[in-house]
């Protein structure tokens, strides 16, 4: 079997009296959109900042293409090629899409004028116009404030700022989340253009319709350790609530 790209194991983490994770495990390979899924309170959120290196874990294992890691930070995680979209999308939404692409990360214009602190506009802006054309995000008014945008249109800048960055994996928190349906389709297609990149896309998500229209894998999450993992084609949404409630493991049936 291939070695995952990104792989947590047995990883523990308390707040205080709260144990959020109780030896959680999960892989991410290469080319593939896998669904974090779990009730509230399994630990969803708390394994996506673990992996993403906004929590470091109390104990267990993080491995990038089989070789053990420490991510002290976001930056770290960044470097291996790890983004995350928060579901709050954390835009600046007094910028334009073009400044939030960049924000943290501009580009200094060429020579003196780099060095005395001017940016590279004209670049930033053709870099950000071709990362929304390759992932089919319309973008009504470059230089508008993102505060004028629609949730979905926000969402897109969202995901294409990860992507700008990304390079081997994307963390999407409830991508659509206070969507419409059309949105929420726009949002599904462009999960699959990532994936079809070759960046892999880890969902976390409450709906089960998405979960199922668009993941090739699915894991369970429940008590803050891994309940189940099935290939998507061959699974129900019946199923996968059972695993999150715990029907499964009553029925002594967990995979
Ligand atoms: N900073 C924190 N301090 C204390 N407890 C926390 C903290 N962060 C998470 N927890 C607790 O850890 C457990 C797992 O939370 P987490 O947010 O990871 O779950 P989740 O699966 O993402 O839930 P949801 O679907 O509701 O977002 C919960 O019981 C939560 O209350």
């Amino acid at each position: 079997m291939t070695t995952p790209i990104l792989c947590a194991r047995n990883i523990e983490k308390s707040f205080g009296q709260m144990r959020a994770m109780q030896g959680a495990s999960f892989d991410v390979y290469e080319g593939e959109i896998v669904a974090l899924i779990g009730d509230n309170g399994a630990g969803k959120s708390t394994l996506t900042k673990i992996l993403s290196g906004v929590l470091q874990p109390d104990s267990g294992e993080i491995l990038v293409d089989g070789r053990p890691i420490h991510f002290d930070s976001p930056l770290d995680a960044r470097t291996h090629g790890i983004e995350t979209v928060y579901q709050d999308l954390s835009l600046a939404v007094d910028l334009n899409a073009v400044q939030n692409l960049y924000l943290g990360r501009e580009i200094a214009a060429p020579g003196l004028m780099g060095r005395l602190g001017f940016l590279d506009k004209a670049l930033m802006r053709r870099r950000a116009q071709e990362s929304f054309a390759r992932l089919g995000v319309r973008v009504p008014d470059l230089r508008a404030a993102v505060a004028n945008f629609s949730g979905g249109q926000r969402q897109g800048i969202a995901v294409a700022r990860a992507l700008m960055w990304a390079k081997r994996v994307v963390f999407m928190d409830e991508p659509t989340a206070a969507l419409g349906v059309a949105q929420t389709r726009n949002v599904l297609d462009l999960i699959r253009r990532v994936r079809d990149t070759g960046v892999s896309v880890v969902l976390i998500s409450h709906s089960m319709p998405d979960v199922l229209a668009v993941s090739d894998r699915v894991t369970v999450l429940r008590h803050g350790r891994r309940v189940a993992t099935y290939a998507t084609g061959a699974v129900t949404s019946d199923e996968l609530v059972a695993a999150m409630t715990g029907a499964l493991e009553r029925d002594g049936a967990a995979a």
